[in-house]
């Protein structure tokens, strides 16, 4: 028969499955009630006795005690803003901009996603555990928001799979669908509480909670778009198969994203996304376009504090919607 300990550890890395399933992939392979079968399982075990107890495990993502302040963290590896492009012209100067620094004349491939209209995070994984989450902050000091980022469910408290580098630092956004804000909306309202103005806002606002058992109460969501300080290990030689190695490694991507060659084609995308954007899920800002090789963003360098090799495109500002 398994000792204690080997059943409690197949039943956490069970839930581990369910949760990536369902909050990081979108494809649940269990009805809800046996995710709560198994969870008030583990939960049982780890009350009868406390020191089977792991930070790590599913059962512990809210947080003890409420915080007096935020710390700061410094961040190795800069936390970038973006250039604007605000119209086709600027995206074709941008095109051939780089294919004149890179000295080609063949299509520049690009990594293509929406813009998430949230909170930018940077999570700290180290041998696969998630030691520290921190906001953006002036991209080179944040603060120290680990307790709260804990709370959303599809950031993984442990990397799955193998092969991750001992240091992993993955930026993403954080934000709040329209669906979780709207309900949390007509909540607040039911009781005379204060309402957001938008999904941005309430993102930010339930991020800097000095409680986390607020913030597990607010439906946050995580998206990953790139990497920051990675010590031992490799990633691919592209953006976009750097996104599907971390989606494999248990860390939400955006389903939209793609890669496409050429200035055409990334209008074409920015065109298609436009039309799409009401139908979205989460409010989105704009698309950002990426040189997808790594060794091409590299040669391109920085230029002050935007990179080259990058670009965001708006979308016109939405009427804000009238509360
Ligand atoms: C009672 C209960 C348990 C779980 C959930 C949501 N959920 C479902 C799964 C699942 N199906 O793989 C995994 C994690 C999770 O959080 C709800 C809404 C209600």
């Amino acid at each position: 028969a398994m000792t204690v300990v080997e059943q409690i550890t197949q039943l956490r890395s069970l839930l581990e499955q369910y949760n990536y399933q369902y909050y990081v992939l979108d494809a649940p392979t269990v009805p809800d009630a046996e995710y709560d079968r198994v969870f008030h399982a583990v939960k049982e075990l780890e009350d009868r006795q406390p020191e089977l107890r792991r930070s790590d495990s599913p059962t512990q993502r809210v947080g003890a005690a409420p915080l007096d302040g935020f710390e700061q963290v410094r961040h190795e590896v800069r936390m970038l803003s973006l250039d604007n492009a605000f119209n086709e012209q600027d995206f074709d100067s941008f095109d051939t901009r780089l294919k004149k620094l890179l000295g080609r004349d063949d299509d520049i491939e690009y990594a293509c996603e929406p813009k998430l209209d949230g909170v930018a995070v940077s999570l700290l994984y180290r041998n696969g555990v998630l030691e520290r989450g921190a906001t953006r902050g002036d991209g080179q000091v944040g603060e120290n928001i680990t307790s709260n980022v804990r709370t959303i469910p599809s950031i993984p408290l442990k990397l799955i799979g193998s092969g991750y580098p001992d240091v992993l630092e993955v930026r993403g956004e954080i934000y709040m669908p329209r669906s979780g804000f709207e309900a949390f909306n007509d909540k607040a309202r039911e009781l005379y509480e204060k309402e957001f103005v938008n999904p941005r806002n309430a993102a930010a606002g339930s991020l800097r909670q000095l409680d986390p058992t607020v913030t597990a109460k607010r439906p946050l969501q995580m998206c990953c778009y790139s990497v920051g300080l990675v010590e031992g290990g490799d990633l691919p030689a592209r953006h976009s198969e750097i996104l599907a190695q971390l989606n494999q490694w248990g860390l939400r991507i955006n389903v939209d994203s793609a890669v496409v060659s050429g200035a055409k084609a990334c209008m074409n995308y920015y065109s298609r996304l436009g039309e799409r954007r009401d139908q979205l899920p989460m409010d989105i800002d704009g698309i950002v376009f990426k040189v997808n090789s790594i060794a091409d963003q590299q040669r391109l360098g920085f230029v002050s504090r935007a990179p080259r090799w990058a670009i965001a495109h708006k979308f016109p500002a939405q009427e804000e919607l009238t509360t």
